[in-house]
């Protein structure tokens, strides 16, 4: 006789998005069963996040040492022991891992049930042998990799996200298949610990970003020895002596000894019976409206199994959203404007709000300030002066987006995320007293810089000049 439950909600997938929901509804007093096939508390809180991060940071130590010439730091024979790089993702995974462990969300009165989840109907999930019935069900079945329909590739070994650092020495030749987020990432951390690497892209590389900011990140990896080709058609991939050649439509192939798959991600969401719970989805997953209600008002979705966008801190907004559309009738919607993304590449590439080309056409005149960070006294002194910030305001000076790029960048956007989220103006950034000599000043720099042609006016001049005067 299968077990039925009966609760408030009931949440599939327990990744960073169905995690976020179950312990804001579970600490709101509503009862709560989480369901999750395989979820083990390792790296579930940060989908592949914290391990490529940690990867990172070995490659940038790697870069600094190579360039402590600068600094009067000679550094020789640096060489890599990628076992023990691995060593060092692994030890960071496990320690993050039990802070999103399931036990912790069993300890806030949630239940847990480690199965495949598929809906029966409208009203019923099946998880196992379980029946489960909810006031609500929340589908954060999250995504995997996305593996496109290429000649050859089903008969070549490749690498994805889940299998990256799968290997024991530092490949000689690595081609990555997309100049996404992941692929660009990957990209310079595999060139810095001493891999010769291709990109290969259909698009513009990192055709998400901003492209002024973008195009820095990327003249940076290519100084650093990284092929980056865009706009390129893979046609096929067959075995050579010793490696891997990938056929591009109008161009020569490249040879390689490894590839990485980084062509984006698909929902998870083929076998959870979407069409027996009446729930709509497309190719880039489940449909939602703005307060994330699937088309079976019962159901909700958020993360990477709902169309949007894809980042763990996203989720957790969208989780928050869900649960106080669960708490009261009023509803929450998601404000796209509030988007923040970071690129973990050195330099880093941090976004928040509207985009360039968004803030224009919602606004028609905007205006666009910039400050190198050239001109900051610390990154001088740091010897990180490549970036820059770039702001996007109304004429009036409110804040819409702001883009940082250049070392530490996605901490820095952190009062500008504020800002929008506030709809701060230029104003409001330059009223704090910032410490002296920091990053941080470069932002505020920027936001001055919108009074910089009133100022020059010589109407402003003679205004400036007579009020002194009576002063
Ligand atoms: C290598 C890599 C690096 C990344 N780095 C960053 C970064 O630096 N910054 C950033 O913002 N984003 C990053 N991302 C994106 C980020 O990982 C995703 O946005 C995030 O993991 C999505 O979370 P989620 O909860 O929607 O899904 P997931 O993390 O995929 O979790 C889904 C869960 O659902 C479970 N599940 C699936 N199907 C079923 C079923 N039928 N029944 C029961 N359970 C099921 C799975 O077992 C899993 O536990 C990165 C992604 C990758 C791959
Ligand atoms: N720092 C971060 O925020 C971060 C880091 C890694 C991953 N992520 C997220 O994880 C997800 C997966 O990242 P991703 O980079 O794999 O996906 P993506 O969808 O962002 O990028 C995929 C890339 O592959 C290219 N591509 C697709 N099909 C192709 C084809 N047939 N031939 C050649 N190129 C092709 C696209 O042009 C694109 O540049 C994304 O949602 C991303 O936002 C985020």
């Amino acid at each position: 006789m299968p077990e039925r439950i009966d609760c408030d909600v009931c949440v599939v997938g327990a990744g960073p998005a169905g995690l976020a929901v179950a312990a804001a509804a579970a600490t709101s007093g509503l009862s709560v069963v989480l369901v999750d096939k395989e979820a083990t508390g390792e790296d579930r809180l940060n989908g592949g996040c914290v391990s490529s991060k940690a990867f990172l940071a070995a490659a940038r130590r790697v870069h600094d040492v190579r360039n402590a010439g600068r600094f009067g730091v000679e550094a020789q024979g640096v060489s890599v022991d990628f076992a023990r790089v691995r060593e060092h993702v692994e030890g960071v995974v496990r320690h993050v891992g039990p802070f999103g462990s399931l036990e912790r969300f069993a300890g806030l009165g949630v239940r847990i049930i480690r199965e495949d989840a598929r809906f029966k109907d409208r009203k019923t999930l099946l998880a196992g042998e379980t029946e489960l019935r909810a006031r609500r069900f929340v589908i954060a079945t999250g995504s995997r990799p996305a593996i496109p329909e290429i000649d050859g590739l089903g008969s070549v070994p490749f690498l994805t996200e889940e299998t990256i650092f799968d290997f024991a020495e530092t490949p000689r030749h690595l081609a990555v298949l997309g100049g996404g987020p992941f692929g660009i990432e990957m990209a310079q951390a595999f060139r810095r610990l001493g891999s010769e690497v291709t990109v290969l892209g259909a698009d513009r590389a990192l055709k998400d970003d901003d492209p002024e900011l973008a195009a820095i990140v990327l003249r940076e990896l290519r100084r650093e020895g990284v092929t980056v080709r865009e706009q390129v058609e893979v046609t096929a991939i067959c075995q050579s002596d010793g490696g891997l050649e990938i056929a591009l439509s109008g161009g020569e192939p490249v040879s390689c000894s490894h590839l990485l798959v980084a062509m984006g991600r698909r929902a998870n969401i083929a076998d959870l019976g979407l069409d027996a719970a009446r729930i709509s989805f497309g190719d880039d997953g489940i449909k939602v409206d703005r307060r994330l209600r699937t088309t079976n008002g019962a159901v909700y979705a958020v993360g990477s199994a709902a169309e949007g966008p894809d980042f763990p801190h996203w989720g957790a907004y969208q989780a928050e959203q869900v649960v106080r559309s669960i708490l009261s009738r009023a509803g929450a919607r998601v404000d796209p404007s509030l988007l923040v993304s970071s690129l973990h590449t050195d330099p880093e590439l941090a976004w928040v709000g509207l985009g360039e080309e968004q803030a224009r056409q919602r606004y028609g005149r905007i205006n666009i300030l910039r400050w190198p960070f050239a001109e900051n006294d610390r990154a001088q002194a740091e010897g990180t002066t490549i970036g820059q910030v770039k702001v996007v305001t109304s004429t009036k000076g409110r804040i819409l987006g702001a883009g940082i790029v250049g070392r530490g960048a996605g901490d820095l956007i952190a009062p500008w995320a504020l800002a929008v989220t506030r709809r701060m103006s230029v104003r409001d950034m330059m009223m704090p007293v910032l410490p002296y000599p920091t990053m941080s000043e470069a932002g505020k720099r920027a936001a001055t810089s919108f009074y910089t042609p009133r100022v020059q006016n010589p109407a402003m001049r003679v205004f400036v000049r007579l009020m002194a005067a009576l002063g």
